[in-house]
């Protein structure tokens, strides 16, 4: 598991595309067998993929008993089909882009399929839970004009699955629709981490951060992922339409409570 620093935003003037890249994208989260993670010191949060038959390792950086002896897992499925995670013996199969809330004190987690890993830190325990693409209450957003037709599916918030810290879900557009989260937003209280999937090979999302008035661009491949500390803005338009898996983790669960940013402010 690679460790990751936080990070200040007086750290961005003069920083260069590399270091930009070393420090919010994450790039390879997916090799056949494994389960792939990145601990961010970013409130936290461990992200991860699994692809094909692997278990959930217990890295030595956690200094825990098991991965979920202070955490719960978000597993989305990333893939085109249908893919199983079991739980202490019980199996949970998903359908492209549901989820799995796994509560803290679940020992054994293994995937079969293609998924990302969101995992924050836990105080208490809440029962492991499915939330399908109909439970999660879709919301539909944006439209042509602003090339940002997309809909959102929530599945780890206050009103949905609960959990500890973890809020999720996950965002589709609209084929010709391009633009995510315009006009965005930071959130001062919570860390947030996009995952972009069901992006076509070659093709790139240009996702932006920083403050809103010095703000820096990432090309952001298919299955990568960026942390957005809390002073961050985080939003992107592809290429081509895409998906991808919000997460956040911190001081509170309130979806709605983001300083929002005017287009015009942004610089
Ligand atoms: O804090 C909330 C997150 O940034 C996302 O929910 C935004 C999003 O999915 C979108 O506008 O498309
Ligand atoms: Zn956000």
């Amino acid at each position: 598991m690679e460790v990751r620093h936080a990070t200040a935003p007086d750290q961005i003037p003069g920083s260069t595309t590399d270091w930009l890249r070393s420090r919010f994208l994450v790039e390879d989260l997916f090799a056949p067998g494994e389960v792939r993670l990145v601990y961010s010191h970013e409130d936290r949060i461990v992200v991860g993929g699994a692809l094909g038959r692997a278990a959930l390792p217990n890295p030595d950086a956690l200094r825990a008993g098991h991965f979920l002896e202070r955490r719960e897992l978000g597993a989305v499925n990333v893939g085109d089909g249908p893919g199983t995670v079991t739980v202490d013996g019980t199996p949970y199969e998903l359908g492209p882009k549901e989820c799995l809330y796994v509560g803290r004190g679940s020992r054994e987690v293994a995937f079969d399929g293609a998924f990302y890993l969101v995992s924050t830190a836990a105080h208490a325990d809440h029962p492991t839970a499915l939330s399908t693409l109909a439970d999660a209450e879709p919301v539909r957003l944006g439209g042509p004009e602003g090339s940002n037709d997309r809909t959102i599916y929530k599945h780890v918030h206050a009103k949905g699955v609960q959990s500890c810290q973890l809020v999720l879900g996950v965002t589709v557009l609209e084929p010709g629709s391009m633009w995510n989260t315009m006009p965005c937003h930071t959130h001062e209280r919570r860390t947030e981490v996009y995952f972009y999937f069901g992006l076509p090979a070659g093709q790139r999302v240009i996702h932006l951060m920083g403050r809103p008035d010095e703000t820096r661009n990432l090309v952001v491949a298919d299955r990568q992922a960026v942390v957005s500390p809390p002073w961050s803005v985080h939003c992107g338009f592809g290429t081509q339409a895409y998906s991808f898996v919000w997460a956040m983790g911190g001081e509170n669960q309130a979806y709605d409570d983001m300083e929002p940013v005017a287009i015009g402010e942004l610089r």
